[in-house]
């Protein structure tokens, strides 16, 4: 490998009641330029990054090294540029992007041709969750689930006949402590009652029935109630996305972004609304993104 570019999409895990198990992949992205080198250097070209600090505590060469481990083989250094549009700790998965990012890293420096069940497995193990990674790495919309021996299963359906706008506040939530708010255990009639909703949102988006789940999305029961309070302007959102016409506003991930399911060609009017309600906030019409991380080769100039 003289030189690649690998792109990763941002994703919205959760979707309301999937908690850890639903994502989305959406028109953001995390992209790396890599050259050979002789040793490890990462230079960050864009303002939605942290800052630069010892390469071997980066998250990517940490999920590059983790792989190249895991398949006993050696990691070369490379001399990465770092390019996001993904903002950092809003819900939008850049933990999960960088994750696979780096997999795809030795992945293509230590020729390794993963198969896409062995990087979501890493991935997975990583990041601790399937939702984000799945969606990252497989692009559409994902339903995972993780089974007690360890293996993920996996769904994914491609929709563009909708939109997403997500509203993104100028502070940043960490997924570690939005985690903290969320009870231990369910009893069985709560967990009953959460999973029937989810049951239903999940049917209907696969069905295209976007009303129905636009409005049991907005009940969920696993994680929205406990960490509503955690995001400013969580009811307004959703109050005024409905009324210049979104089917429905969830937390993205974590939070703290909502995420409002338009209908195609909408978008950019709910997004205008938002934006004039809410000018404190980034607002973003985004499209699902049919394919996760890609690989593109540079040629060498020969002159
Ligand atoms: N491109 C990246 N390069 C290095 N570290 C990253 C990158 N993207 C995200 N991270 C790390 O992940 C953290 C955010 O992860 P997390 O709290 O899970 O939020 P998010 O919802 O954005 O995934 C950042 O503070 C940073 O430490
Ligand atoms: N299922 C996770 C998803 C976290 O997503 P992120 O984009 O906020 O990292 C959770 O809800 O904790």
């Amino acid at each position: 490998m003289n030189k690649c570019v690998i792109t990763v999409p941002a994703s919205s895990a959760n979707v309301g009641p999937g908690f850890d198990s639903v994502g989305i992949a959406v028109s953001k992205y995390l992209t790396l330029t890599v050259e050979e080198a002789d040793h490890w250097e990462f230079e960050h070209h864009s303002v939605h990054l942290p800052p630069v600090s010892d390469p071997h505590e980066h998250l990517i060469y940490q999920s590059a090294l983790k792989t190249a481990e895991a398949y006993h083989a050696s990691l070369p250094a490379c001399k990465v540029i770092v390019e996001s549009d993904i903002p950092l700790a809003r819900g939008l998965g850049s933990s999960a992007s960088a994750i696979v990012s780096g997999i795809e890293l030795a992945n293509q420096l230590c020729c390794l041709s993963l198969s896409e069940q062995e990087k979501l497995a890493i991935a997975t193990e990583i990041e601790g969750h399937p939702d984000n990674v799945a969606a990252a790495l497989l692009g559409g919309f994902v339903i995972t689930s993780q089974l007690a021996n360890g293996e993920i299963e996996w769904f994914r359906k491609i929709d563009q006949q909708v939109e997403f706008v997500v509203s993104i506040p100028e502070f940043e939530l960490k997924t570690d402590d939005a985690r903290q708010v969320l009870p231990e255990q369910f009893t069985r009639n709560e967990a009953a009652a959460a999973s029937s909703i989810a049951n239903i949102v999940f049917v209907a988006l696969l069905s295209g029935d976007y009303e129905q789940a636009g409005k049991l999305m907005e009940q969920d029961l696993f994680h929205e109630p406990y960490r509503a309070g955690l995001i400013p302007n969580y009811e307004k959102i959703r109050f005024e996305a409905k009324s210049t016409g979104a089917y429905g506003t969830v937390i993205s991930g974590a939070g703290p972004t909502t995420i409002s399911l338009v209908g195609k060609g909408n978008g950019e009017k709910v997004a205008l609304h938002l934006k004039s309600k809410f000018p404190d906030y980034t607002v973003d019409c985004l499209k699902m993104t049919a394919v996760g991380v890609q690989v593109h080769p540079v040629l060498s100039s020969t002159t």
